[in-house]
C-alpha cells in the first residue's frame, strides 16, 4: 500500500561551519509532500530552500531531524537505494552535465553503478520520453540547445526510475519560450509516471501552473504552507508571503501566457 507521504521532513536543522564560523540555514524545517503531488517551494535567495532539497538528496550529510521517503528514514549520505528513489534536476543543466560525456554516457553513467542491465533500450525509450530521438546518443552538451540540455538532465534523474525527484530551479536558466516546453514536459512526465516533485522555484507563475501547494520559507524556517489556489486573496497568512506574491505577479505574467498557449 503506498505511503501517502512521499516526503516526510520533521525538525530539519542544518548548520554549516565550525566554532566561530557557524551559520545556521535550517530551523525546524517541517515539510510533507503526498504521494503523487507537485509541491513548491519559495522564498527569497538565501531562505534555505536549494539546502532542503540537497539534504533530501544526500548531497548534505551534517542534517540533524527526521527525513523520509515513502515510510523509510533517509541515513546520513547517499546510499544505493535511496539514490534510485529520489533524484535531483539543478538549475543550470550546463553545469550539471559533463562537458566532455556525451549524451550516451551521461545516461549510462548511473545505470552501470546501479547494475541496471538492458542500457540501449533504457537509454533510447528515456531520450525518447524526454522529446528527443536516440539520434542525440551522440552529441555533448555544447552541441544543444538550453532546452536540449535540460531533457538530458531530466532523462538522466529519469533513467533509475525515482519516485521522487527534486527540482532546483529547473528551468530559470532558460529562454520564457523554453520554459514553458520543459514546464509542460514536466507535468506530462509527473502525470504519466505518477511521480512526486518537490521543486523550488523563485516564480509564482510555475508554482500556479504547475503546483498543489507551496511552502513559503523565510530565514531558513518554514513561514506557511497553503495550496496554490489560496496564493491570491485572503489565502496567505502572513504580510511575507503576500509581498512575495506581488512581487512575483508581473514577471509571471509572461511565463503564464506562454505555457497557456502551448
Ligand atoms: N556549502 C555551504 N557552506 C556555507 N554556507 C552555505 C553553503 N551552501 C549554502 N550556504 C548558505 O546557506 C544559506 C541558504 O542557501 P540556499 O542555497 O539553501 O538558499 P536558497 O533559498 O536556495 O537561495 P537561492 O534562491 O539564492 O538559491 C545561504 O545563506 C547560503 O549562503
Amino acid at each position: 500500500m503506498p505511503n501517502e507521504n512521499m516526503i516526510h521532513i520533521q525538525g530539519l536543522n542544518l548548520t554549516f561551519g565550525h566554532g566561530s564560523k557557524t551559520n545556521q540555514v535550517l530551523y525546524d524545517v517541517d515539510l510533507s509532500v503526498r504521494q503523487g503531488e507537485i509541491f513548491g517551494l519559495v522564498g527569497e535567495s538565501g531562505s534555505g530552500k536549494t539546502t532542503v532539497l540537497k539534504c533530501l538528496a544526500g548531497l548534505l550529510t551534517q542534517w540533524q531531524g527526521e527525513m523520509a521517503i515513502d515510510g523509510k528514514p533517509l541515513s546520513h549520505g547517499i546510499n544505493r537505494p535511496q539514490c534510485r528513489q529520489v533524484q535531483m534536476v539543478f538549475q543550470d543543466p550546463y553545469g550539471s552535465l559533463h562537458p566532455r560525456h556525451n549524451v550516451e554516457s551521461i545516461l549510462e553513467e548511473p545505470l552501470a553503478i546501479h547494475h541496471i542491465d538492458n542500457r540501449d533500450d533504457r537509454i533510447d525509450s528515456m531520450l525518447v520520453k524526454v522529446g528527443l530521438s536516440p539520434a542525440f546518443r551522440d552529441r555533448f552538451p555544447h552541441q544543444l540547445s538550453g532546452g536540449q540540455r535540460q531533457r538530458v538532465a531530466i532523462a538522466r534523474a529519469l533513467i533509475l526510475e525515482p519516485r521522487v525527484l527534486l527540482l532546483d530551479e529547473p528551468t530559470s536558466a532558460l529562454d520564457v519560450s523554453v520554459q514553458a516546453e520543459i514546464l509542460n514536459l514536466l507535468a506530462e512526465l509527473q502525470q504519466r509516471e505518477g511521480l512526486t516533485y518537490l521543486m523550488v522555484t523563485h516564480d509564482l507563475g510555475v508554482i500556479a501552473h504547475l503546483c498543489h501547494r507551496v511552502a513559503v520559507m523565510q530565514h531558513g524556517r518554514i513561514l506557511e504552507t497553503l495550496a496554490t489556489d489560496d496564493l491570491l486573496g485572503q489565502g496567505p497568512q502572513t504580510e511575507y508571503t503576500r509581498v512575495l506574491i506581488d512581487a512575483s505577479q508581473h514577471y509571471s505574467r509572461e511565463l503564464a501566457q506562454q505555457v497557456a498557449g502551448q
